[in-house]
């Protein structure tokens, strides 16, 4: 298990060191269309959860979006702080 926060930092080790076999940097590679269509994807699957499947799959939905949203994130360069200041 682990937290939001470090999550992101694994990710942005991930990003600068790049090592092969990496699905955040394929998907880094892959771009910004790629990215949000990832997001977009994974935010309906929440919804579906959320109305039609239980609280343990729907979780696991939201860690999904949780994660291509902060692939994003590095993708367009924000830190965490970035979108913090906004909450
Ligand atoms: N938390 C996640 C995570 N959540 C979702 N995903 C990706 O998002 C996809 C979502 O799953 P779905 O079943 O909805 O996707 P799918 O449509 O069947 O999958 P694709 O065909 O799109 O791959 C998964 O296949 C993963 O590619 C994640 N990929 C990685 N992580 C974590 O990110 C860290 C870095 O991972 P790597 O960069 O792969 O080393 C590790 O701690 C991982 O646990």
């Amino acid at each position: 298990m682990k937290s939001f926060e470090e999550l992101f930092a694994e990710l942005e080790h991930k990003a600068a060191t790049r090592p092969e076999g990496s699905g955040t940097v394929a998907e880094l590679d892959a771009g910004i269309h790629t990215i949000g269509k990832k997001v977009v994807e994974e935010a309906a699957e929440v919804w579906m959860a959320a109305e039609h499947e239980g609280a343990e799959a729907t979780a696991e939905e939201i860690s999904q979006l949780l994660y291509h949203l902060q692939v994003m994130m590095i993708a367009r360069g924000l830190t965490l702080q970035d979108v913090y200041r906004h909450l």
